[in-house]
């Protein structure tokens, strides 16, 4: 077991795999996980609930003001919840994803979510954060920055099996466009968009399975930090 601080940035389109492999990846470590989509999907629904146009900043912002957002960092256990109610599985469905990229470009609600995420990870010592500005923009000092990538058609075919297999239905074309639409707003964005950091290492996962990927991130942490795999 190690003691020893460790921030692990991990940015990177949808379903390249961040949630997946960072939860499993941090227990490899031993260390807390943060899952920041989460928190722009909690905020989205508090959004949504609120009844505000998606398209009127300031009345998002507003709506967002006393968000009551609670998130565990155990990589073994998701905790998520609005107030006291848990909504882990309200966030990731169709009506929040579609809305998640407008609430989440909004200056006001990034600025209140990533003081919570810089908290977060100091607390905890040991983490791996994903998200999509973590290396740029939440945790510029992390010790290991890495970028998963993977084609657009292996993300959408990974999202439609999921979808099958949790009863959301089977439309390959319909997640697809959603994967290529998010990918677009999430990177042309003005604020803190989707892109690479400068010292990140990327990896391309469209070709490798889970255990493929968690084994080439431990080897990349283990590069970066000096650390004896
Ligand atoms: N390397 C892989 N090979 C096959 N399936 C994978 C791989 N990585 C992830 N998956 C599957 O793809 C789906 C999406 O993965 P995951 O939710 O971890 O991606 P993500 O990058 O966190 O997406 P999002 O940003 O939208 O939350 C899941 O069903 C997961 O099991
Ligand atoms: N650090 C982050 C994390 C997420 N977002 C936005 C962009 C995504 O479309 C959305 C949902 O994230 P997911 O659950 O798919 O990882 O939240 C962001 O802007 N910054």
């Amino acid at each position: 077991m190690s003691d020893s601080p460790l921030i692990v940035a991990m940015d990177g389109p949808s379903g390249t795999g961040k949630s997946s492999v960072s939860r499993k990846l941090a227990q490899r470590l031993d260390a807390s996980y943060l899952d920041t989509g989460a928190m722009y999907r909690v905020a989205t629904l508090q959004v949504l609930r609120s009844g505000v146009e998606l398209d009127d900043a300031e009345a998002i912002a507003a709506a967002v003001v006393d968000l009551a957002l609670t998130i565990g960092t155990d990589p073994t256990a998701e905790v998520v919840l609005l107030g006291d109610e848990d909504v882990s599985g309200e966030i990731r469905g169709g009506e929040v994803t579609k809305a998640v990229s407008a609430v989440s470009a909004v200056g006001s609600v990034r600025e209140l979510l990533v003081d919570l995420q810089r908290q977060l990870a100091s607390n905890a010592g040991r983490i791996v954060v994903e998200g999509r500005d973590i290396g740029t923009v939440v945790l510029p000092d992390a010790d290991v920055k890495i970028y998963l990538t993977a084609s657009a058609q292996a993300r959408a075919q990974r999202r439609n099996e999921q979808n099958i297999a949790e009863g959301r239905g089977d439309d390959f074309d319909a997640v697809l466009a959603d994967v290529e639409r998010r990918d677009n707003l999430d990177s042309t964005r003005a604020l803190s968009p989707l892109r690479p950091a400068d010292d990140s290492v990327t990896v391309d996962t469209s070709d490798l399975g889970i255990d493929g990927v968690i084994d080439r991130l431990h080897q990349v942490v283990c590069e970066r930090t000096g650390a004896v795999r």
